[in-house]
Formats: structure tokens, sequence, C-alpha cells
């Protein structure tokens, strides 16, 4: 209990630091979000005057891609997809929207391609260690009830991306499959790309837009792509699940690795067990089979346990690796990577769409003002603004002001309202899968006991780090403080009330360990440019519209 209280107390300091520090940050509303205006954009005259025109391809109609798509187009752009595939997928990617990707859909205008497609509304997760469990509602008091998360089929929202956009008359989609980009002198000149009837064919644009996904075979020269394959996910369909907690997302702590389960329909919930390393056990000579029924269902709630093993004898088992690739942009001219082609993270939190939905978002604020892409040279310098924009947001414009304030050099515009997750979601998924894989370490284990303790102190404490995963709260700086708030209630149980050697020992290596965690991942999202980045780019954001919470009638 005295254990409990010091480390509530040492906790709250560490809160109320949180507190000044946003305070400083001046956000003003943030029930308020920003969505496009109507502004008409001027587009090129050869627009007007020839049909055949093209602003930009975009490669890919996946999430990204097809949203790119719509959005442009309705921004005037006369726009050409080409797109793999384009019958509807069934894939085990891309299944829960958090809310934060689901308010970046509102901006864009996409919101009703979550409906009529019997998506599962999510307001929580759950998380279970042992016999324990607990829930953590997402904070969505302060918007209107519609904002939450969303679990559908992949494919089925795919679809509907695709349909909206390709029914807008700016666009122009193709089924085919991109070869190679058509360049010349080191400028993207367009891409080569074959139909489905095997022609082969050259098409033109000022900017080509590459999002062909996690396994993107055009990125490159686009990037410096350092791909990282922690894990795999194996995914089942488990009918009528029985979750113990109804329209959450559950993260159950296994051994060796989380096991997930989100509703994505009225009567499918999706299960993702993760297998470290890159090997998983044969589907084909049941292997797999018998590892889900042996390994992982005695570890399940047992109300799930039947609907499991019903779903591994079922058969429709599926893998996928997951791929960390953090972003490394090798900018060209008349080219820029988008999505998963682009940035992967650790699926563990369910933050990919949020991501590429986020980007498309700066994309087309930073697309708008620009008359037509002809120039190149200038497109590309003045895109370089995009890899500052995803990773910065007002903690950042708290430490550049201080530089300002320091340095006396005024490079800063004050009026923006950056909302970027980019880096935010990226690091607490790659840090959270850490401490939730099992491990033989004390230390290791002390932290992964520390944050389901520290998730189940409630208040700030859960809803803290649950709003930062759901794309709420893009905060970095809210990151790092609760990570080692985590570290640090960690070494508290540990050595409070009664202090000895041992403990000491296993709290010293409990903050390694911590460190060790972090660090390196924040170094990889390049944290420098994060927290205190060079200069950043005016950034004109469409006018706000509200999404407040219903007045009672
Ligand atoms: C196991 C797993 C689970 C995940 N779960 C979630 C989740 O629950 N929530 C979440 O937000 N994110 C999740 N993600 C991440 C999410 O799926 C991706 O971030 C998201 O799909 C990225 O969208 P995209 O448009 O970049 O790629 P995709 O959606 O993969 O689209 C790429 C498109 O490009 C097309 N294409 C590829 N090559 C070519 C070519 N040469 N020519 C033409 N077209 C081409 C493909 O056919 C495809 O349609 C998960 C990822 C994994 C691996």
């Amino acid at each position: 209990m005295i254990n409990q209280y010091i480390l509530g107390i040492i906790v709250t300091h560490l809160f109320v630091i949180i507190f000044l520090y946003s305070l400083i940050g001046k956000r003003k509303n943030r029930n308020v979000k920003e969505i496009e205006g109507d502004e008409s954009i001027k587009i090129s005259t050869n627009v007007a005057e020839n049909n055949e025109y093209t602003d930009l391809i975009i490669v890919g109609a996946g999430v990204a891609g097809a949203a790119l798509a719509h959005t442009l187009a309705k921004d005037g752009r006369r726009v050409l997809v080409i797109e793999r595939d384009l019958s509807e997928q069934d894939r085990i990617v891309g299944e829960l929207l958090q809310p934060g990707g689901y308010l970046k859909l509102v901006e864009l205008g996409l919101e009703d391609c979550a409906d009529e497609i019997d998506s599962h509304p999510v307001y929580g997760y759950a998380l279970i260690k042992d016999d324990k469990s607990i829930s953590v509602s997402y904070p969505l008091e302060d918007f209107h009830s519609q904002i939450a998360g969303r679990g559908f089929h992949n494919g089925r929202f795919v679809q509907k991306l695709r349909q909206k956009a390709a029914s807008h008359p700016n666009v122009k989609m193709e089924e085919g499959t991109v070869s190679s980009l058509l360049e010349e002198k080191g400028i993207v000149k367009g891409v080569r790309y074959r139909t489905k009837t095997g022609e082969d064919i050259k098409a033109y644009a000022p900017l080509t837009i590459v999002c062909d996904g996690c396994f993107s075979s055009l990125r490159r020269t686009l990037c410096n792509s350092k791909i990282d394959v922690p894990s795999c996910f194996v995914g089942l369909v488990v009918e009528n699940a029985d979750l113990p907690y109804d329209s959450h997302g559950h993260v159950i702590l296994a051994d060796p690795s989380p096991v997930l389960f989100y509703q994505i329909s009225s009567f499918e919930t999706r299960c993702l067990v993760d297998i470290p390393g890159q090997k998983v056990p044969s589907i084909s000579t049941g292997d797999m089979a018998r590892y889900l029924k042996t390994k992982v269902a005695p570890q399940l709630p047992a109300k799930l346990r039947q609907s499991f093993i019903a779903a591994v004898d079922k058969g429709n088992i599926k893998t996928m690796h997951n791929r960390i690739m953090p972003a490394a942009p090798k900018p060209k001219p008349g080219a820029l990577l988008l999505g998963d082609s682009f940035n992967m993270r650790h699926p563990l939190t369910g933050g990919g769409m949020t991501v590429a939905l986020s980007d498309v978002v700066i994309i087309r604020d930073l697309l708008r003002p620009l008359a037509n892409f002809n120039d190149p040279h200038a497109v590309c310098k003045y895109l370089e603004a995009f890899y500052t924009l995803r990773k910065v947001n007002e903690d950042s414009l708290v430490c550049h002001a201080l530089q300002v304030i320091f340095t006396h050099e005024l490079t800063i515009c004050f009026e923006l309202i950056l909302q970027p997750v980019a880096s935010t979601i990226n690091i607490l998924a790659g840090a959270l899968y850490k401490v939730f894989c099992a491990t033989t370490d004390e230390a290791r284990r002390e932290m992964q006991q520390a944050c389901f303790d520290y998730l189940g102190l409630g208040g700030n404490f859960s809803v803290g780090p649950l709003s930062i995963l759901c794309g709420l709260n893009p905060s970095p700086t809210h990151l790092v403080l609760h990570f080692f708030a985590v570290a640090i209630y960690g070494v508290g149980r540990l050595i409070l009330p009664f202090p000895l050697p041992k403990c000491f020992w296993i709290g010293a290596r409990l903050l390694t360990e911590a460190s060790g965690i972090i660090l390196p991942i924040l170094q990889a999202e390049g944290a420098r440019q994060m927290f205190f980045p060079a200069t950043i780019p005016a950034y004109h954001r469409a006018p706000p519209v509200k999404i407040m919470p219903e007045t009672p009638a």
C-alpha cells in the first residue's frame, strides 16, 4: 500500500510536469479539428485544354493511394491511378482503424467509406496478463459520437475508398502492374506498366506518387530503406467469439509474444498471433495448427478458447511478416513515396492506416497552393517539408520557440496547428512490442509487469498512453515521459518499502533496458529533427471544422 502511495506521488509529479508542458504548448481546443475547406485551386491551363493531361500518377490503390487520389482529385488535379489488382482482397492487414485515423478520414471527407461494410466500433483496449485484465476507454468524450475506432475487413474498406476515388471525374483508375519508374536525367517522368491484357504502356505526369505498399518494388531509388522483420503475425477469423470486453481491442500478453483480438464484423473477430522471428510453423504439415492449439490456446481466456480452436480447425490460417522501416527518404524530382512503401512500424498497435491517412492530409495541404507540378526540382525541394511536418508538433514548436528566444532566429510560423502522428505512433509501436514480448530476463519481466500495472492505475496513467496509441495525442514528448514513468514506477515497486541490494541491481538494469529499448527507436525515427527541427516549414492548414459532441436536444 505504502509502495503504491509513494509511487503515486512520484508519478503524479511527473504528470504535473507534463501538464505544465502542455500549457506552454497552448493548444487551444483539442476537440476542434481541422478539415478541408472549399478553396478552389488554380490548376494548370493544359488541363482545361487537353483532356488527356495528367497532373499526377499514383501507383497503388490501397489505403494511401485511393485516399490520396480522391483527395487530390477534389482539389482539381487530374489523377491517373494504376492498381495491380482492383478486386476485393482478403488480407489480415489494416483491419483496425484507430480513432485518430478515423478523424483523418473525416478530414479527408472519406468517413462514409467505413460505413455499410459491417464495420464494428472500437471504444478502447483491454490488456490481459495471466488471469488479470484491465480495460481502458479511448478519451472520446469531447468528440461527436460517430468518432471511434473501427474494425472491418480491410478489403471491404479499400474497395469503398477505390469506388469513391474512381467515381470522381478527375480520377482515371487503371488495372495494371507498374514495373518501373521512367527517368530522364535523374527526374522521374512517369511509369511503365503492364495492363491485365498484357499491354505494355508508358504514362507520363509531372509528379508520380508511389503507394505500392509494404512489398514495394519501386521504393529502391526513392528511399534508403532498411527493413527489419522482428516477427510474423498468424491470422485467423474467430466466429462469434465471446470477447471479455465488448467493442474493445484485446491484447493478451502471452509467451512468447502478444496475441490480439478485435472484432471486424458483426460476428467475426480477427485474431493475430505474434511469433517472433521470421520463421513460422508450416501450415501445410499441420505444425501451425498444433502450435496454435497446444501453445497458444491454453494461454487465452477460457471464454475465448473454444471459438479459437474452432477457428484453427476451420483452417483459414494466414501469415504475414511484420516489417519495421523508419522513413529514410531520398528525395528525387518527379516522385514521392507514401504509405507502407515509405514507412512501416510494428502492427501491434494498429497504427499503419492512421499514419498513412495523416500523411495524405499533410500532402494535400502542402500541394494545395501549387498551381501545377511542372517544375520537378522546385516541387521536390518544396515537398521536403513533408518529411519534417509528419514528425513535428507543438512540442517541437515549444522547443523551437525557445531556440528563437535564445538565438533570435525568426524562422518559425506561429500560426501552425500541427497534428502529425507518424513518428509518435511508430515509436510507441516499436517500444510496446519489445516490452510486451515474454523474456527470461528479470529486469525485462519487471518492465512488462510495471507497464501492465501502470496502465491499470487509471486516470491519466491509462488514458495518456492509450490516447497516444490511438492517434489522438501526437506528442512524442508525452510518449517519452510515459515510457520513463513506467520505468520509474517499475524501479519504485522493486525498491520500496524495503530496498534490498538485489532489487537496486534489478532496478538499475530495468532503467538501462528501458533506455536500450526507446533510445534506438528514437534515433531511427530522427528524434533530433522531431524535437528540435532546424526550421519548420510554413504549413497552410485548411480552415477548421468542428467535430464537437452533440448538444443534448
Ligand atoms: C499483419 C499486419 C496487420 C496490420 N494491422 C493493421 C491494423 O489493424 N490497423 C492499421 O492501421 N494498420 C495495420 N497494418 C498496417 C496497414 O496494413 C498498412 O499501414 C496500410 O495498409 C498501408 O497502406 P498502403 O496504401 O501503403 O499499402 P496497401 O494498403 O498495401 O496498398 C498497396 C497497393 O499497391 C498495389 N500495388 C503494389 N505493387 C504495385 C505495382 N507494382 N503496381 C500497381 N499496384 C501495385 C497493391 O495491390 C495494393 O493495392 C497491419 C500490417 C500488417 C503487416
